[in-house]
């Protein structure tokens, strides 16, 4: 049995082009395997008996079908389908309502009793009954509670501190080493002795007049002008060495490990200033140096700048080459 929507495409199809009729009628055996449904309604629209004086050109269902009909009222509806023909159409509907079910899947199949009871699904566009889900509101919230357990267990050692958080930022990495002291608040890191050492300032940088660089100390070293302000190599005495502090246009002076430089040329050069360098002017100033920057080649730096050796009052008649 074919669903109830072909009964109503077949109804049209009948309707349209009575020469089928005939056709079936004639083979007869046929006729015999359509159902007993269809047959009353073909019948019915079929024009079963006509008169034999009937024109040639008449409408016939066993004549050639017309090109054109006379009338187009009286011509035979085209069956046309549209997507929406089902859905805009009411007597199709109310007729779809009252017809019995489908054949296909038989009452009694698998399909059927496979099928659970699902409840339809709601009409689009039709309002629910169901309230919407009530949003939640913050105010109406209480406040998360806070436990011990949420709280982050601060470190207490020092290995706990030093060590790399795995979430986060990086912690600052605090000053350069030997730079000065460490920006560690809970003194985890090793510290130099207290006042021992200033704290760097980056502001407080010493700006260097123009060609007094680094590189412009270096390139004056090389030149090979007398930048030690003596002739030849001479023994200093702890006198002689305090003479030489740098004031009342007097040269500045300066011992490092028993070996004495002429700081004057270097003074506009020194990163550190010039005041800086002129506290070691006149005396030993291994120890100002050392606390301050001890990774500079002292010797290096002031090689062109050296004037002689410390020695004692006694010793200091005699010249280098006689000690040698
Ligand atoms: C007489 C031999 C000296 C030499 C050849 C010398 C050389 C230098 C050099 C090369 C720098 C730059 C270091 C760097 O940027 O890493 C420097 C910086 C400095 N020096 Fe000296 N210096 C001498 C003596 C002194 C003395 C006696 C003092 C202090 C009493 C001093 C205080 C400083 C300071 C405060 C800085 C700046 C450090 C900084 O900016 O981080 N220097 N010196």
């Amino acid at each position: 049995r074919p669903p109830s929507t072909w009964l109503a495409f077949i109804t049209r199809i009948t309707h349209s082009e009575p020469r089928t009729i005939p056709e079936q009628s004639q083979n007869g055996g046929k006729e015999d395997d359509m159902l007993a449904e269809e047959r009353p309604v073909q019948l019915q629209t079929s024009p079963k008996h006509h008169s034999q004086d009937e024109p040639p050109n008449s409408p016939s269902p066993e004549s050639t079908p017309k090109a054109a009909p006379k009338n187009e009222q009286d011509a035979p509806a085209v069956p046309t389908f549209t997507l929406n023909e089902h859905e805009n159409s009411d007597e199709e509907d109310e007729e779809e309502d009252n017809l019995p079910p489908p054949s296909f899947p038989a009452m009694d199949s698998a399909q059927r009793a496979s099928k659970r009871p699902s409840m339809p699904p709601p009409p689009p566009n039709k309002p629910t009954l169901m309230a919407p889900p009530s949003k939640p509101t913050s105010s109406l919230m209480p406040p998360p509670r806070v436990t011990p357990s949420n709280l982050r267990v601060l470190p207490t050692s020092p290995s706990q501190s030093m060590r790399v958080p795995t979430t986060g930022p990086l912690p600052n990495r605090g000053p350069l080493p030997n730079r000065g002291p460490a920006s560690a608040p809970n003194g985890s890191l090793a510290l130099p002795p207290s006042g021992a050492v200033k704290t760097p300032n980056a502001r407080g940088k010493v700006l260097l007049s123009p060609g007094h660089s680094p590189l412009d100390w270096a390139s004056l070293q090389k030149s090979g002008k007398n930048l030690s302000g003596v002739d030849s190599l001479i023994r200093v005495t702890p006198a002689m060495l305090k003479e030489k502090n740098g004031r009342k246009g007097k040269p500045a002076w300066s011992s490092y490990q028993g070996k004495v430089y002429n700081i004057s040329p270097y003074l506009p050069f020194h990163p550190g200033g010039e005041g800086e360098l002129r506290r070691a002017a006149g005396k030993d100033g291994a120890k100002l140096f050392m606390d301050v920057h001890p990774w500079v080649n002292w010797e290096n730096m002031l090689g062109e700048c050296m004037v002689g050796i410390m020695v004692s009052e006694e010793k200091a008649s005699s010249t280098l080459e006689d000690m040698d």
